[in-house]
């Protein structure tokens, strides 16, 4: 297929999406690129993409190598352009997280897109709101398969990957990860699209990330529930946050929870947002997070110290989280939802990564 490249319209930590127009049909299309030896996982997100077609599953195009102008081999993944960004846009753009009937048109979308991902054997494994981007109609559509994987039938000690703040507990202790941990991942992007952050993230905790990992594997806790949500939408919350997967709704029972069902199908307004971001990514706070550094810090403060014995006993099973390669600053950014995508392997190697530099290591399990 014959296509130009144009602008940057996200940058993720295994490759960068760009506006790209169809030669013959000038349709626009977003194309995800990284150079071929570092594609390994752009070319297993092509190949789930390609299996799977739905009006809430960003559309496959078709993928291909190419050498660029500059001679650098690029493997390049087709895909349907979604002009209006992402659900962590939309929530930014309204200026604190957005309204409950809009939440409650994107949260069916979402799930639809999950029933039938789910009903194909393939669980995303990185459901977050900027993974979830909004077609021409107005309507979510999941996106970046960059994590996904079958999972019939489901095999407990393959690798788990994800981002931290969006992890169930199950995939925070490195065990299993599949369909159940998605529906966590969708409670999880409700609150991000109500509160505008993540769970796990209120700027007074001033907790790292390695701490959110233990205190979702560990804790017993659930995320806070938004306190402006109506009493229907923090039931759908509950049913998302059971901690036993087992007990966890599927996408199909929660399409027919009263939070989703007795809400008219409200369109968000189109236009919302008038051109797909940069990165919301931001790698760098990663650089802080040093398994001394982080021991030192708990130990500190007394109030931590029952937090650091239990990190020391779980440490073997959390295991050790580092940066690979050299990230440059230190900055946490907790309120942003400025987490970063992980590659986890369950028997503690690192699974190769397109961009090495991005990608953090947690062994030992
Ligand atoms: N089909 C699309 N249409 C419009 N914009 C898109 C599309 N796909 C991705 N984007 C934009 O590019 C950004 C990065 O895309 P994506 O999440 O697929 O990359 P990634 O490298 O896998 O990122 P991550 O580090 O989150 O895994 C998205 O957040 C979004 O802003």
């Amino acid at each position: 297929m014959e296509w130009t490249r144009g602008r940057i319209l996200g940058r993720g930590s295994t490759a960068t999406v760009y506006a790209a127009t169809r030669h013959n049909s000038n349709e626009i299309l977003a194309v995800k690129s990284s150079e071929l030896h570092r594609s390994e996982f752009l070319k297993r997100e092509a190949k789930i993409l390609s299996s799977l077609s739905s009006p809430y599953v960003i559309g496959y195009r078709g993928s291909e190598t190419k050498r660029e102008s500059n001679g650098v081999v690029t493997y390049n993944l087709l895909m349907e352009y979604a002009p209006y960004g992402t659900l962590t846009d939309a929530a930014a753009k309204n200026g604190g997280g957005l309204e409950e009937a809009t939440i409650v048109k994107y949260t069916r979308d979402i799930l639809r897109g999950l029933e039938y991902i789910h009903s194909r054997g393939v669980a995303h494994c990185d459901v977050k709101g900027s993974n979830v981007v909004v077609g021409e109609k107005g309507e979510a559509k999941i996106a970046d398969f960059g994590c996904a994987k079958r999972v019939d039938p489901e095999v407990d000690s393959e690798a788990v990957m994800g981002t931290p703040a969006f992890m169930a507990p199950e995939v925070a202790r490195g065990e299993k990860q599949g369909r159940k941990s998605d529906i966590w991942a969708v409670g999880c992007t409700v609150i991000e699209m109500a509160t505008e952050s993540p769970p796990w993230t209120e700027a007074s905790s001033g907790e790292s990330p390695v701490s959110v990992l233990y205190r979702v594997g560990y804790s017993g806790e659930a995320p806070e529930l938004p306190c402006l949500l109506t009493e229907e939408a923090k039931d759908f919350l509950e049913k998302c946050f059971k901690r036993e997967a087992k007990e966890r709704w599927t996408a199909t029972q929660l399409l027919n929870h009263p939070f989703l069902i007795t809400k008219p199908n409200t369109e968000p307004v189109s236009g919302f947002v008038s051109s797909s971001p940069t990165s919301v990514i931001d790698q760098t706070f990663w650089s802080s997070v040093d398994e001394e550094e982080e021991t030192e810090e708990l130990q500190e403060d007394p109030r931590n110290l029952d937090r650091s014995n239990m990190w020391a006993c779980h440490s073997e099973r959390i295991g050790r989280l580092r940066c690979v390669g050299g990230l440059d600053g230190s900055r946490l950014d907790m309120e942003g939802g400025g987490w970063i995508t992980v590659r986890v392997s369950c028997e503690g190697t690192m699974i190769g990564g397109s961009h090495e530099e991005n990608i953090l290591e947690v062994g030992g399990l």
